[in-house]
């Protein structure tokens, strides 16, 4: 046993005509909300299915919670709580009907589900069927199904899909809850903005491969972007001599653009500060985690030429 709550060697998934995962490895602790990224096809959710003992690998290996997800007890499959990416309920059931059904199936207690249709902010709804719920209300039903039974796991394939903004930070804030309780969290998604402060690691897959992997910072000084300077003083000629071997562009005589490595940030301002202009507005903007994914995609598209 590694200690990891999530733990895949040279992981390979083949099908007939094509390689699903290509030898991925990673160790993720217990406790952290670790973001899977990656175009469609990237592998996300075979990898999901692997960790759920729902398929078998080629060749390689999973442990999660400790354990092989093919040969675990049922006992291990109650501490994981799983959202596929696309969520299918019985219409004619209730909100409070679907999740006593699941918690059967969990052999969780069918009697205390309203807890959770009200941590998701469904309760109002709870006697409603589920034919009459919106998508975003499929979505946190499908939230409150992967919660049942208190897991230390929860795996989630694109769980804000659909979501709207309000909703998503409604998702996220019982997603910190989570992680404040210690679950540890793998979930998937394409919206990359949204992760930013509410992932500790993040994976990077591309073609069945690990194309990046770490906390967002790492990941960032990893692709070493550079922070934008968007500057507006009266004589920005004058302003981009004093910051001399920064790349700039003169948008005009009073607006300038400087491209300045994250790690010169500081002692750039300094000089700005220092260059006898007075600056009249001053916006730093740093590189967002889709300038991240958008480098290693790139990386990728220059390496196979
Ligand atoms: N049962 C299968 N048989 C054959 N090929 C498969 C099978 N399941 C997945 N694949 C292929 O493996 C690759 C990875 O698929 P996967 O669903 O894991 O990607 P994903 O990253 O989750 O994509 P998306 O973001 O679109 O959900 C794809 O090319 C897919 O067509």
């Amino acid at each position: 046993m590694s200690g990891a709550a999530l733990l895949a060697e040279a992981l390979v998934k083949a099908y007939p005509r094509h390689r699903a995962l290509n030898g991925v490895s990673f160790s993720i602790p217990p406790g952290v909300c670790l973001a899977l990224l990656g175009h469609n096809g990237a592998g996300k959710t075979t990898l999901m299915k692997l960790l759920l003992g729902l398929t078998r690998p080629t060749s390689g290996r999973v442990e999660v919670l400790g354990e092989d997800p093919l040969r675990a007890p049922l006992a291990f499959r109650r501490q994981i709580g799983f959202l596929p990416e696309h969520v299918i309920f019985h219409d004619e059931l209730t909100g409070v009907e679907t999740l006593r059904h699941y918690a059967r199936l969990k052999g969780e207690d069918p009697r205390r589900q309203v807890a959770l249709l009200e941590r998701v902010g469904l309760s109002h709804a709870a006697d409603r069927r589920v034919k009459g719920y919106s998508k975003g209300m499929r979505q946190r039903l499908g939230l409150a199904q992967a919660l049942l039974g208190r897991p230390r796991l929860l795996l989630l394939d694109e769980p804000t899909t659909g979501l709207d903004p309000m909703l998503r930070q409604e998702f996220y804030r019982v997603i910190q809850e989570l992680r404040a309780e210690g679950v540890t969290v793998m979930l998937s998604s394409h919206v990359l903005t949204e992760l930013e402060a509410r992932t500790d690691l993040a994976m990077i897959m591309e073609q069945g491969s690990v194309k990046a992997f770490g906390t967002l910072d790492a990941l960032r000084s990893q692709a070493d972007l550079p922070a934008i300077f968007r500057i507006r003083c009266a004589r920005a000629r004058i302003v981009a001599e004093s910051v001399g071997g920064v790349v700039h562009r003169l948008a005009s005589e009073s607006a300038l653009e400087l491209s300045v490595p994250v790690r010169d940030k500081m002692a750039v301002l300094r000089q700005l500060m220092a260059c006898g202009v007075e600056i009249e507005d001053l916006e730093i903007q740093l590189p967002t985690l889709d300038d991240v994914y958008a480098h290693f995609g790139r990386e990728k598209d220059e390496e196979e030429g």
